[in-house]
């Protein structure tokens, strides 16, 4: 993760995890880190963002691959810890999302206050899509940002939805070049 200053108040976060920001358990304790040390340094607002083409290809599922029970749970506890962060956090959040977003990645950007995104990517919980089915305060984050029957349909369906879709329907507020 990585940090710029843009004033004395506001940061740009960015994620750095080549090739496309998979949510690594060092790089949730990494952003959460991030974000906890900006909020103590009196910072007001962050952009959350990435220094690739993808904005975050979710859950790092290589790491999920035989896992034992114990890093399962800590994997687990980082990724609540995480949410629970950027949710609730003080700071007004706004995520840039300048790449792909699916699943976790747009658990990411949902978490913030406010969503612009560039043209031409695709954002939504496609967990049904591999056989999953997203946890319940995924399941909440959507139904609060596009409604709750839009929320059922997308999340039954695994729906990736292209940038002016995600607009159309709130899930982003501005498409940004
Ligand atoms: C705590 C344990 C609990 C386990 C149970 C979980 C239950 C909870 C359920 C849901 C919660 C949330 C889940 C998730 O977030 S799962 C992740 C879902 N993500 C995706 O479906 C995205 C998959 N990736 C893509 O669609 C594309 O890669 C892309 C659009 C993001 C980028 O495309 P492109 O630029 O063309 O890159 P490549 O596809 O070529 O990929 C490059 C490289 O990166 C690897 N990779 C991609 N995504 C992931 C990933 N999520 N985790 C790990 N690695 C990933 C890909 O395999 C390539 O690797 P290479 O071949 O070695 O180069």
């Amino acid at each position: 993760v990585t940090v710029e200053m843009k004033s004395s108040k506001v940061a740009i976060v960015r994620m750095n995890r080549p090739p496309v920001n998979a949510l690594s358990k060092d790089l949730m304790h990494g952003l959460r880190r991030t974000i906890c040390d900006l909020e103590d340094n009196d910072v007001k607002g962050i952009v959350l963002t990435s220094s690739s083409k993808v904005f975050c290809a979710g859950l790092d599922l290589a790491e999920l691959l035989n896992p034992t029970q114990e890093f399962v749970s800590s994997f687990w506890k980082e990724l609540q810890g995480l949410w629970i962060t950027l949710y609730s956090s003080r700071l007004v959040t706004v995520a840039a999302v300048n790449g792909a977003a699916p699943a976790a990645g747009c658990m990411l950007a949902l978490s913030c206050d406010y969503r612009m995104m560039s043209s031409k990517n695709v954002i939504g919980m496609n967990e049904t899509k591999f056989g999953l089915f997203p946890p319940p305060w995924f399941v909440e984050l959507m139904a609060d940002t596009v409604g709750r029957r839009k929320a059922e349909m997308l999340l039954l369906q695994g729906t990736l939805l292209s940038t002016e879709d995600a607009l159309a329907c709130g899930m982003i507020d501005q498409i940004v070049e």
